[in-house]
């Protein structure tokens, strides 16, 4: 059965659900606050890169069973079901997730609902938000009680966006207990489709499906940090950490997947969803039940300094006029997103400590240079790495796996890499005479 749905925000996250809500039948309306990228959405065009997105999406938005609009108003007339996608990042003073886009969008989406409606959140927020925001929203919406909130967090990854969003491994749905209301009966209408393919559901309280998004982010962030972790004991001793993982990894309890010791992790969510959790727990009296995420944060954050120094040793002892090829600026391929990146911030730091860096990013160099307008950009891989004196692969697009070590040799000034994400056939670049240093990994 198709519902007429509002998706509010319209960034990462929320333009891919509006675009998935469509294909999956409803009828969508998407609001931004941005009349830039509403414009461009409107027009059919993705404002950022994601595989699939494009297609979907201009798909819809010609079948007219998506539309866009900045106007709150127009959402609230024409939909009886409402997402919430709006950021959630990291306060400017502190640790904490800046709330006041999500309260801004409540605040004028609830004085609007004069019929009966569901808000669902999908934004990442410290547990409490959205019973707090239930309350609100039935002291101002019009319809009252009849106006009812529940918390839907998201779990789509950047890069696998599309298919997340449409084919999810699980649902989880937080209503209020006391008053449970209509938003079960909607969300399973508007889920028809993973529910048929018996995608399972956890239908919960508001406060424990706000924990289950940061606690899966937690523990992805602690996968990672704890292989890293071990990467560096691997670096003092000669041991190989890839070797290693793949061991750990066979045990079904561990599992290989976000084993992948590097440059460690960034972008727009496990970054600051640590932080914020870490916050929450603080100011909820908990503090000390959280205090393994400070160093979590800190194993990741030592990864790019480890990354720096290393190259400063490979360079000769001084980075100053070093020629500094780096492959990659987004935080992960087959995604543009720069946001906390860990290549572009060793880049910038590189470039701070005075080497000459030349940074190339397939679908990343826009966003690159509104952070970085100071750095030097290539339109090729190869156009990064001429007369190179070091080579960092820091971001993994399959572009950079597949480099031939004997092409790019004849391009370089000196033939050094440090695979910064573990993921090159080290013998291959070894015999076409590289020195290759990989992290935690036998080097050459
Ligand atoms: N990016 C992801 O992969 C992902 C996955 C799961 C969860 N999340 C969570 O989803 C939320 C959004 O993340 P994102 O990456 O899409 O951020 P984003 O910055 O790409 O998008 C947020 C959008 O909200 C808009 N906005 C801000 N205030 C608004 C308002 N009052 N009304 C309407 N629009 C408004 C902004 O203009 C922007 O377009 C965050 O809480 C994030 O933690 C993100
Ligand atoms: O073994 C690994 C796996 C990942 N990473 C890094 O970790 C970061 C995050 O990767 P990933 O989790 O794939 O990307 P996101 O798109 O940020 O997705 C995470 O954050 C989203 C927003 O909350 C959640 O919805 C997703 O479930 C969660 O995986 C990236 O910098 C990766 O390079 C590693 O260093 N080693």
């Amino acid at each position: 059965m198709s519902e007429r749905i509002s998706v509010i925000g319209t960034g990462y996250l929320g333009a891919t659900h509006a675009a998935g809500m469509a294909e999956l039948g409803h009828e969508v309306i998407g609001v931004d606050v941005d009349a830039e990228k509403i414009e461009r959405l409107s027009r059919g065009e993705v404002p950022f890169y994601e595989p699939g997105l494009p297609e979907l999406l201009r798909k819809h938005v010609e079948s007219g069973r998506l539309r866009f609009t900045t106007d709150i108003r127009e959402a609230a007339e024409f939909a009886d079901v409402h997402f919430i996608g709006v950021g959630t990042p990291q306060l400017k003073s502190g640790y904490g997730a800046d709330m006041v886009y999500v309260d801004a969008a409540i605040d004028a989406l609830a004085p609007l609902l004069t019929r009966p409606s569901v808000i669902l959140g999908k934004s990442t927020v410290p547990v409490g938000t959205a019973a707090r925001l239930a309350a609100r929203v039935r002291e101002l919406a019009p319809v009252g009680d009849d106006a009812q909130l529940g918390w839907n967090p998201e779990f789509l990854r950047e890069g696998f966006a599309v298919e997340d969003t449409l084919r999810p491994d699980r649902l989880v749905l937080g209503v209020d207990p006391v008053q449970p209301g209509r938003i079960e009966e909607v969300a399973r209408r508007v889920y028809a489709d993973a529910l048929a393919r018996e995608t399972p559901i956890v239908v919960t309280d508001l406060a424990t499906a706000e924990l289950v998004k940061v606690s899966a982010n937690a523990f992805l962030a602690t996968k990672i940090s704890f292989i890293n972790a071990v990467a560096e004991v691997c670096d003092a001793t000669g041991a190989d950490v890839k070797d290693l993982a793949d061991a750990i990894g066979y045990d079904d309890r561990i599992g290989r997947k976000f084993l992948g010791a590097g440059l460690g992790f960034g972008g727009g969510c496990l970054p600051k969803d640590i932080r914020a959790f870490m916050a929450r727990a603080g100011e909820l009296g908990v503090d000390q039940a959280l205090t393994f995420l400070r160093e979590v944060d800190a194993v990741n954050l030592r990864r790019r300094q480890h990354v720096v120094e290393l190259a400063e040793r490979e360079v000769g002892g001084s980075l100053v006029g070093a020629r500094i090829a780096v492959l990659g600026a987004a935080f992960k391929p087959d995604s543009d997103d720069v946001r906390d990146s860990p290549a572009l911030d060793v880049a910038g730091q590189l470039h701070l400590a005075g080497a000459h860096v030349r940074v190339h990013d397939p679908e990343g160099m826009v966003n690159a240079a509104r952070v970085w307008p100071t750095l030097d950009f290539a339109e090729s891989p190869q156009g990064a790495v001429q007369d190179a004196d070091l080579v960092i692969l820091a971001t993994e697009w399959r572009q950079f796996r597949d480099l031939d070590p004997e092409e790019v040799g004849r391009l370089v000034a000196h033939r050094r890499i440090i695979d910064g994400r573990n993921c090159l056939p080290a013998e291959r670049w070894i015999a076409a005479g590289w020195t290759y240093r990989g992290l935690g990994r036998h080097s050459g």
